[in-house]
Parts: structure tokens; C-alpha cells; sequence
């Protein structure tokens, strides 16, 4: 080969030709269902269903975890079938994912009600009996998820909830309509597209450089501090949404601030939560709690939260213990946060 056939072969490969990576050919499948109702429509036949009743999602239990069934698209239809639905519910489906091997994955919710069936909810206890399954709340599940399948559950509940809660156009009110994948509604008498909404939340672990700052609303499981959080204000970007929220909550200023890590979190909408550090100035570290938005607020030492970390055992288990306070379940972003800082201050505290 010429030296020149050589440069062109490798600028031809460099062109976009080279194998394009799993996740991008995935990521890129994905966007072509969003966007094409026919293909989409095309992959359900091959798809996988997840089931939900009421915006709970069908589970199976296996020892002390759960699993979650998935259910071929002519399973979907014999089961509609059998409660004298017709197969137009399936319409009502969302996508929520997909395998690496391009198996779509959608989310059916049989409880709420269909913009494309006139038939009511089909009847939970007997679907379940059929299914060998049982329909639970996704916040007392998410404790024995894995976190692929809390993640996919989180998607599909967020998207299903935002579905049954935007059937009409704001400014018309029209029914709107969504595409197949859900990734949409349009209003079909102006046009305006409606896309899925989350809420940006700030969520902050405040520091004083050798205690953090934890906080409680009423209705925290008992016991249970978390990191301070706020949805932003329009307008706000994360610094000033971090700055607001900590100045009403707990009336101190914060002086520096590190962003760590982000999580969608469906409970009770979804918000998109963004989880950073922040310090506050030595010395200025007098909570006041606004008790409008707050039960309580206190400062923590490295220890007992140490200790509170260490604790094993199920939730219910420590909330029944004698134990002073409980943190954030390790699926809640605040938890990642704390055990960050612990390891931060242990490393700190390491001899150089
Ligand atoms: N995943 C995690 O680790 C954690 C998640 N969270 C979530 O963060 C969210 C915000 O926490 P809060 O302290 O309650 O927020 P917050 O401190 O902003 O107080 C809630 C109040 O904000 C107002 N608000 C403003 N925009 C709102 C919107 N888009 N939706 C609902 N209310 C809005 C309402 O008046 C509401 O009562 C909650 O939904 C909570 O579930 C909270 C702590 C930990
Ligand atoms: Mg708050």
C-alpha cells in the first residue's frame, strides 16, 4: 500500500469509520426510537415489558432481594387480552432503555388510566395472581433493588407519573398526544411539544472543616438526618441555589462549594438531584434552623458519623435500635456525600 493510500486509509478511519463503541451505537439506537415512531413501534415487537399498577411496579421476591420480571410483547397481549383490554393499551407504554444488544425496554403502567382504551384499570390483585408477582410501592422497594434495576424503575415511574399528569395542552386544552417511544406529547391543535420535566435540586453536605452540618423535615423517617436540599429557584444556577437554600435553612453562608455527583430521584416528583461540598467560614457556624422548612439541624462529629456509617442491617432494623440518629438509605445521593466526607476526613487525618 503507498505511503498515500496509507495517510488516506487512516484519515478514512479516523472519518468515523473505526468500530463505534458499544455504548455510543446503544446511546445512538436509542435516540433513533425517540425520534421514529415506525422503528420504535418495530422494536416493541422484540421488546421487553416491565409492568406497573398505579405507578407501582411488579415485583418478584427471591430471598431478600426483589426482582423484576420483564414480559414479552405477546405476554402483554394475552394478559390484556384476558382482562378484556385490547391490545391498543400497549400504546400507552414508554421506552425506557435498552440491552447491548439492542432489546428495547419499555414500562406499562395496567392501573392508571389509558388515553387509548376506554376500559378502566385491569384489576391489580388478579394480575398479580396471574403474573405471580406483586405490584409495591417503589419507595419501599428500593431497598432490596439492585441499582440497575431501582435506576430503570426510577425512569420508567418518572416517566409514566409525568404521562398521566400532562393529558392536556397548557394553552389549548386539547388532549395531547404522545409519541410511541413517550419521549414527547405534542398538542396536535398548536403544535407545542411537551418534553418530560425534572426539577433541579440542590443537595449540600456543609462543613466546618471537622463537623457536618445534617438536617430533618417531618416527614424524614424517624431519626433520619440527611444533607440540606432545595429545588432551585428559576433563574438560579447551582452556586446561588446552594448559597439561597443554606442561608433560609439553617441561616449560615457558605464560603467555598465542590460539585461531586448528580441522581435522578423520582420521590415525590422527579428532581434532578445536584450533590456538592460546601464549607462555611470558621467561626461563623451558629446554626439557626427555620423551622418552616426544617424539624432540626445539628453539627456532627467525624465519629458518630463514622459509627452511624458502620451500622449494619436493614432500615426498619436500625430505626428500631436505641440508635441516636439514622442517615440517608446508600441509594440517596445524600448518603454518597457523607461518605465522602468521612473519607476525606479520615485521609486528612492520615500522617503526610
Ligand atoms: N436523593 C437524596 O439523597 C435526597 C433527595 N431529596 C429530595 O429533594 C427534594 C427537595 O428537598 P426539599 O428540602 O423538600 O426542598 P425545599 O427545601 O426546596 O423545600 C420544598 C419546598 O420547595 C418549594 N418548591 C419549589 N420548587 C418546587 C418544585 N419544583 N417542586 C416541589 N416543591 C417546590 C415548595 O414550597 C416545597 O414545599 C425533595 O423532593 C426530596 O425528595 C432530599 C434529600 C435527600
Ligand atoms: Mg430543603
Amino acid at each position: 500500500m503507498s505511503l498515500y493510500c496509507g495517510i488516506a486509509y487512516r484519515r478514512k478511519i479516523s472519518q468515523g469509520y473505526r468500530l463505534l463503541s458499544t455504548y455510543v451505537t446503544k446511546a445512538r439506537y436509542l435516540f433513533e426510537l425517540k425520534e421514529d415512531d415506525g422503528a420504535c413501534k418495530k422494536a416493541q415487537q422484540a421488546g421487553a415489558f416491565y409492568l406497573f399498577h398505579s405507578l407501582a411496579p411488579l415485583l418478584q421476591t427471591a430471598e431478600h432481594r426483589y426482582l423484576v420480571p420483564r414480559f414479552s410483547l405477546l405476554e402483554v397481549e394475552s394478559l390484556l387480552h384476558k382482562f378484556g383490554q385490547d391490545a391498543q393499551r400497549i400504546e400507552d407504554s414508554v421506552l425506557i432503555g435498552c440491552s447491548e444488544q439492542h432489546e428495547a425496554w419499555f414500562a406499562l403502567d395496567l392501573g392508571l388510566n389509558s388515553s387509548f382504551s376506554t376500559h378502566a384499570s385491569l384489576p391489580k390483585s388478579e394480575v398479580e395472581t396471574e403474573l405471580q408477582g406483586s405490584f409495591i410501592e417503589l419507595r419501599k422497594a428500593i431497598f432490596q433493588l439492585n441499582s440497575m434495576d431501582s435506576s430503570l424503575l426510577f425512569t420508567a415511574q418518572a416517566l409514566l407519573r409525568w404521562h398521566d399528569g400532562h393529558q392536556f395542552c397548557s394553552k389549548s386544552g386539547q388532549p395531547t398526544r404522545k409519541n410511541i417511544a413517550g419521549s414527547k406529547r405534542v398538542c396536535p391543535s398548536n403544535n407545542i411539544i411537551y418534553y418530560p420535566q425534572m426539577a433541579p435540586v440542590v443537595i449540600t453536605l456543609v462543613s466546618d472543616g471537622t463537623r457536618c452540618l445534617l438536617a430533618r423535615q417531618s416527614s424524614f423517617p424517624k431519626g433520619m438526618y440527611s444533607a440540606l436540599a432545595g429545588f432551585c429557584d428559576i433563574g438560579e444556577n447551582m452556586e446561588e441555589a446552594v448559597r439561597r437554600e443554606v442561608a433560609e435553612e439553617v441561616g449560615l453562608e457558605v464560603e467555598n462549594m465542590q460539585f461531586s455527583a448528580s441522581q435522578h430521584w423520582p420521590f415525590p416528583n422527579s428532581s434532578l438531584m445536584i450533590a456538592c461540598h460546601a464549607t462555611v467560614k470558621p467561626g461563623q457556624t451558629e446554626i439557626q434552623v427555620n423551622l418552616r422548612e426544617l424539624e432540626a439541624a445539628a453539627w456532627f462529629s467525624y465519629d458518630e458519623i463514622a459509627t452511624a456509617l458502620r451500622k449494619k442491617g436493614t432500615y426498619i432494623q436500625q430505626q428500631n435500635e436505641a440508635f441516636p440518629f439514622l442517615l440517608p438509605p446508600k441509594l440517596a445521593i445524600a448518603h454518597q456525600l457523607i461518605q465522602e466526607w468521612v473519607e476525606k476526613q479520615t485521609c486528612a487525618s492520615l500522617p503526610a
